[in-house]
């Protein structure tokens, strides 16, 4: 994992750790991208980028929101995938207020309400050499995303994440 963004930009947490970060200028191919991508979507605002190297198949990113608090309260990311071929999986967050509000865990849903959850909620796609995926608006809050472990999975992959980080 590795995180570059603007030097201004101190305060870095990722995941509960406290990456080192680098400089745009050591990456000029970075910035290219970055240029690109800002292209690509008018009115985005990235200034950092963290770079998750999949090494293979056994390498994966569990379950999690990209929703601490220096990206703001709906962070534009966007996602562009180079090398093998992933599974990207998104799911919708369990509603914990209801849940709370009947004294239920999730645990104690009834399973027909589980599965039914589960079946409607979650999305996958498969992120291509060269793919651009974009999460906005609320979905860090609302929802969870995931590359889960594939055995068939052997080459590399490469994926940049664009984010704005709040000052
Ligand atoms: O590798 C991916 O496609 C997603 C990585 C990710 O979710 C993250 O870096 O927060
Ligand atoms: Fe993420």
């Amino acid at each position: 994992m590795c995180y570059v963004s603007s030097p201004e930009l101190m305060e870095l947490s990722y995941s509960g750790y406290q990456p080192h970060t680098h400089s745009w200028d050591d990456f000029p191919r970075l910035r290219e991208l970055l240029d690109a991508v800002r292209k690509a979507l008018p009115g985005s605002r990235f200034n950092s980028v963290l770079l998750n190297r999949y090494k293979g198949g056994g390498d994966y990113v569990s379950w999690h929101a990209d929703d601490e608090k220096l990206y703001g309260l709906t962070p534009e990311i966007a996602s562009l995938s180079f090398g093998c071929e992933r599974e990207f999986l998104l799911r919708k967050k369990k509603p914990k207020a209801a849940l709370q509000g009947q004294g239920k865990t999730a645990a104690e849903e009834p399973l027909s309400k589980r599965l039914k959850s589960n079946t409607i909620d979650q999305h996958s796609f498969n992120l291509k050499h060269g793919s651009l995926l974009v999460m906005r608006g609320y979905t860090q809050r609302d929802w969870l995303h995931s590359v889960p472990k594939r055995a068939k999975a052997t080459e590399t992959r490469i994926n940049l994440t664009f984010r704005l980080i709040m000052q």
